[in-house]
């Protein structure tokens, strides 16, 4: 299969880059910046030297001809765009018949009064989002398999939902919202440059109190209520997610055990049990770990990823795999993707 990357040259777009040139089924046919890109014309490799050799592709401004070339020669379109970007293009590239792979926010939530709230934008493709599939890999494939435009979940979700959809769907939490602490590193803001976000400028910090994007995402796909709070710390890449628990009396330990079970055959996750999951366990990796400690009723859930692998592009390669009627996990699972 011949898969193009629109918005390659940023931390998402260049990690999927090495995943397909990685995959044996997989031909990586071209990289796509803006229009008026100031790296348009360089190479991947001239952007980041770890590259040399491996990924020497240019990349090319998306242009009228440039559509063209992709309507001729791709079959699938990876959208590592800007929420309002991916809205606008991806319905171009489904016109073409292309199946899309959209890396952003832009058709994860039910509806446009959700992207006016959340996302401060009107969505002009408010029909697309109930075309698209949610691309959690370990529990949508069967949606992921069939549909044109896949929706890869976000990153601060990914960790969330794969660690509480196993409590969540077998009944064992109380009504009480659940409190997901999140630490993020820097690289999960994407690589144009930002104050706010330099490495320099970054002190561990929380933001978007009650009204980030991810806390609907969470909320839709869990069936749960929940108080997310991310936090930026001062560290290139990761998500570490502290999640409290209120489970309804009576629930033990075994029960708990027991629920995550139904995760322990996935190759991309990693259940500690009552271990403590790190940022450096899981860096560099697609896997999610997942640990738990329980007292009581309370239940003490941690969730780590790789911003940019199990939360972006390797998350977004599982559902290209799932598309293609492989294993979710080929490619990816034991490989250190440095
Ligand atoms: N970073 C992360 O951890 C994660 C990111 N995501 C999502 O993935 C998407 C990309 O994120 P990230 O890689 O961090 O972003 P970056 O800011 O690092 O990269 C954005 C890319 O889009 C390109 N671009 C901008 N405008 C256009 C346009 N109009 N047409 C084509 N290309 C364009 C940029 O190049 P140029 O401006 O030079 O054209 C650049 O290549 C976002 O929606 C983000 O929310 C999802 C999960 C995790
Ligand atoms: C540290 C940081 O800024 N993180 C980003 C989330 C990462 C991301 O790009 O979000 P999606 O997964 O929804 O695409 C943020 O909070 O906006």
């Amino acid at each position: 299969m011949n898969v193009i990357i629109v918005g390659a040259s940023g931390y998402s777009g260049a990690e999927l880059a090495k995943l397909v040139v990685a995959h044996p089924k997989l031909t990586l046919a071209g990289l796509f910046v803006s229009e008026q890109s100031l790296d348009k014309g360089k190479l991947l490799s001239d952007l980041y030297p770890q590259y040399v050799g491996v990924i020497d592709v240019p990349l090319q401004p998306l242009t009228s001809d440039a559509m063209s070339y992709i309507q001729q020669q791709a079959d699938y379109v990876c959208l590592c765009t800007e929420h309002k970007v991916s809205v606008d293009l991806a319905p171009l590239f489904l016109d073409m018949g292309k199946k899309v792979f959209d890396l952003s926010g832009g058709f994860r939530l039910a509806n446009n009064q959700d992207y006016q709230t959340y996302y401060g934008f009107t969505h002009e493709n408010e029909a697309l989002l109930n075309q698209a599939a949610y691309g959690l890999a370990e529990w949508n494939s069967d949606a992921i398999e069939k549909a044109q435009l896949v929706a890869v979940a976000g990153c601060y979700p990914t960790a969330a939902l794969n660690a509480l959809k196993p409590l969540v769907n077998a009944g064992l939490v109380s009504e009480q919202k659940i409190i997901i602490n999140a630490v993020s590193g820097v690289s999960g803001a994407g690589r144009k440059a930002n104050i706010s976000t330099g490495f320099c400028e970054v002190s561990l910090k929380p933001y978007g109190l009650f009204n980030h994007r991810h806390s609907p995402e969470i909320e839709r796909y869990l069936g749960h209520k929940v108080l997310f709070t991310p936090h930026l710390g001062n560290f290139p890449r990761g998500i570490l997610e502290t999640i409290y628990v209120d489970l309804k009396p009576g629930v033990t330990e075994q029960q708990v055990n027991d629920a995550y079970q139904c995760l322990a055959d996935q190759p991309l996750i990693r259940l500690l049990g009552n271990k403590i999951p790190s940022i450096n366990g899981v860096v560099n990796q697609a896997f999610v770990d997942i640990g738990w400690q329980q007292q009581g009723q309370s239940l003490i859930v941690m969730s780590a990823i790789d911003n940019l692998l199990k939360g972006a592009a390797g998350q977004a390669l599982q559902c290209i795999n799932i598309s293609m009627g492989l294993s979710a996990a080929y490619t990816l699972v034991g490989a250190h993707h440095e």
